[in-house]
């Protein structure tokens, strides 16, 4: 598969997708997300990654959707072209996908991070949902995946004022997971993508949607469905070999079964 906006490559059992528009910032235009979309259906589909990591450059992971792209547009030519459906599918993905932020995380470049299932950031990170300086609110998710992160009040000062966020001020509210020196970044967030991707599969795969049922469901409903989610993963070989393999003092090998 040829690509132009990323580079696509494998590390062991982690996928790697780095945007790669230098000259705008990585700023998201229909293309880059087409090309997103196509890598991560290739690792969904390949039974040898366990886990993806999405990153930019170590000036921008992404300045936003492509305002160039979007400075013409319609109202009736934005609402029905649904232009948002191809990100919705990023963000709806089964395969962990870590996101390792480093410079500008700006309007969509914030919004793709944060469907992501957690970002690792450089301590250069600058979070933002800057639309309100172009006339318009942030169309990707912004005003509910941050409001769910990070709170309202903080949500609100972002979103209103379009103010940027440093990176220890997103560690502390909430919207990354750590903050690591620049330098680092991309080694320690494959670091923590290859410890996913020696897990059990299934079990990663349903720790990730009991986690997503918080944010959908009630709190009753959440737990029994978890409790149902545990109780099936002893149907599977690997719930064996784990406890097997703690019994022993030995390291599982997990077979995904
Ligand atoms: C998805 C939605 C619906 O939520 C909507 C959005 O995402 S709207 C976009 C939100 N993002 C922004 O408003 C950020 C726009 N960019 C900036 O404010 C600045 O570029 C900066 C603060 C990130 C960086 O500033 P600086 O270092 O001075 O670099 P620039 O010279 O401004 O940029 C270099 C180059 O990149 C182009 N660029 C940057 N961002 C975008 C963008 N979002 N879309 C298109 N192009 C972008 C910029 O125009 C420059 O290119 P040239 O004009 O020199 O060719």
């Amino acid at each position: 598969m040829a690509y132009e906006t990323i580079l696509v490559e494998t590390r062991g059992k982690v996928g790697l997708i780095t945007l790669n528009r230098p000259q705008a910032l990585n700023a998201l235009n229909g293309q880059l997300i087409g090309e997103i979309n196509q890598a991560l259906d290739g690792f969904e589909a390949d039974a040898g990654i366990g886990c993806v990591v999405l990153t930019g450059s170590e000036k921008a992971f992404a300045a936003g959707a492509d305002i160039k792209e979007m400075q013409s547009r319609s109202f009736p030519g934005t609402y029905l072209d649904d232009k948002f459906a191809d990100w919705d599918r990023i963000g709806r993905r089964r395969k962990p996908i870590v996101a390792a932020v480093a410079g500008f995380a700006l309007g969509g470049g914030c919004e793709l991070a944060m469907m992501c299932d957690f970002i690792i950031a450089a301590d250069n990170a600058k979070f933002g949902q800057p639309e309100i300086n172009l006339g318009v609110i942030p169309g990707a998710g912004g005003t509910q995946r941050l409001t769910k992160a990070i709170g309202k009040s903080k949500a609100m000062d972002l979103i209103l004022t379009g103010r940027m966020m440093g990176a220890e001020e997103a560690e502390r509210s909430g919207l990354v997971a750590r903050v690591v020196p620049l330098a680092d970044l991309l080694a320690e967030t494959l670091k923590a993508a290859e410890a996913i991707a020696a897990k059990s599969l299934p079990s990663v795969l349903m720790a990730k949607e009991s986690v997503e049922r918080a944010f959908e469901v009630t709190l009753q409903e959440g737990l029994r469905f978890e409790r149902r989610v545990f109780a099936s993963l002893f149907a599977t070989a690997d719930q064996k070999e784990g406890m097997a393999a703690f019994a022993e003092k030995r390291k599982p090998d997990f077979r995904n079964a």
